[in-house]
């Protein structure tokens, strides 16, 4: 039988370097402790994370919607873990065709390059990038055209329809912030200069990698002093979708335009697609016999990011507990 979980997390490249006071951080960290403690007594045999990509693997040579790396690494942005991540290949390309066969259109990477986005949740909670297998599952939510609500939706589902058949013990796993907009360029009315990072900047030298770092430092730190020109977070949108999640009711969120996202959360509040993604495996794979709860919610201008824990546990893990 396959035994399913739930951990959703948001990510910030800034904890760490730009903090807010200690009892937000404490706070924060003992909402993380808690989604690790529960995936070490779930002890996965394989993850399925869902999260973005911010112009470090995914760049407009070709920007897929959504891309599933059979073999994939991780740069080590923002001193993240850099290396090798556990993908099972041939699992992980089953998952592929299996998709692809529900008429989702999914890339394949077998040199996936994968940041923090994936790094981060994979080192706070499953505590190494190799620690468990992983099967990384790119959702573009930075660079228009992006798929919408529906389609991550869609893409979770048959994830979710899949990973059902494997009669082990899964964890879906979703990394994006919520209402967020850190400075990561737009392609619209770039530079010459900043559309060709956006289009081909693959390994950029040591100098632009911290130049680039620097940048996001410096404005969150002018964001959380109040004088930036970023959009805000919007602790109130946060939590109505954060209610959503917990009334498992995905396909309210189909209404949602891309446009109305950014709009009310900002150009990064695209990467809770993963969290749809993930919450449409977990109803896909148990059948719609699952549980959520929304752990840990705080708007975090240090962190840039409207930031936020979720589980959900299939209802047979509840009986036998
Ligand atoms: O500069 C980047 O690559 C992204 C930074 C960032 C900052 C805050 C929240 C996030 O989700 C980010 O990816
Ligand atoms: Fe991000």
């Amino acid at each position: 039988m396959t035994q399913a979980m739930l951990q959703c997390l948001s990510h910030s490249p800034l904890m760490g370097l730009v903090d807010p006071l200690p009892e937000t951080v404490q706070a924060a960290t003992k909402a993380i402790g808690n989604l690790r403690d529960a995936l070490q007594r779930f002890d996965p045999e394989v993850i399925f994370l869902f999260a973005p990509d911010h112009y470090n693997g995914f760049f407009y040579d070709l920007m897929p919607p959504f891309c599933i790396g059979v073999v994939a690494d991780s740069i080590g942005d923002f001193g993240s873990l850099s290396g090798p991540l556990d993908v099972p290949a041939d699992l992980a390309l089953a998952c592929a065709c299996a998709v692809l066969d529900s008429d989702i259109d999914c890339a394949v990477s077998y040199r996936m390059q994968v940041d923090h986005g994936f790094a981060q949740p994979l080192e706070m909670l499953a505590g190494a990038l190799e620690r468990y297998p992983v099967v990384p599952i790119f959702i573009n939510s930075v660079a228009p055209p992006m798929p919408a609500f529906r389609r991550a939706r869609l893409l979770g589902d048959a994830v979710g329809r899949y990973a059902a058949t494997l009669n082990k013990r899964v964890l879906f796993m979703a990394s994006g912030g919520l209402s967020h907009n850190p400075p990561v360029p737009l392609l619209a009315g770039a530079s010459a200069e900043v559309a060709e990072r956006l289009i081909a900047g693959r390994q950029p030298s040591a100098d632009a990698r911290a130049a680039r770092q620097q940048r996001t430092i410096d404005a969150a730190r002018a964001f959380a002093a109040g004088t930036s020109t970023l959009h805000p977070l919007n602790p109130e949108w946060d939590r109505e979708f954060l209610a959503t999640l917990c009334a498992r009711d995905l396909v309210s969120l189909d209404k949602i335009s891309n446009d109305a996202i950014t709009e009310a959360a900002g150009a990064s509040a695209h990467e809770v697609k993963s969290w749809v993604a993930a919450n449409a495996a977990m109803a896909a794979a148990t059948g719609n016999r699952y549980t959520v709860q929304a752990g840990y919610y705080e708007p975090i201008p240090e962190w840039i990011a409207g930031f936020a824990t979720l589980q959900g546990q299939a209802d047979e893990v509840i009986t036998k507990n």
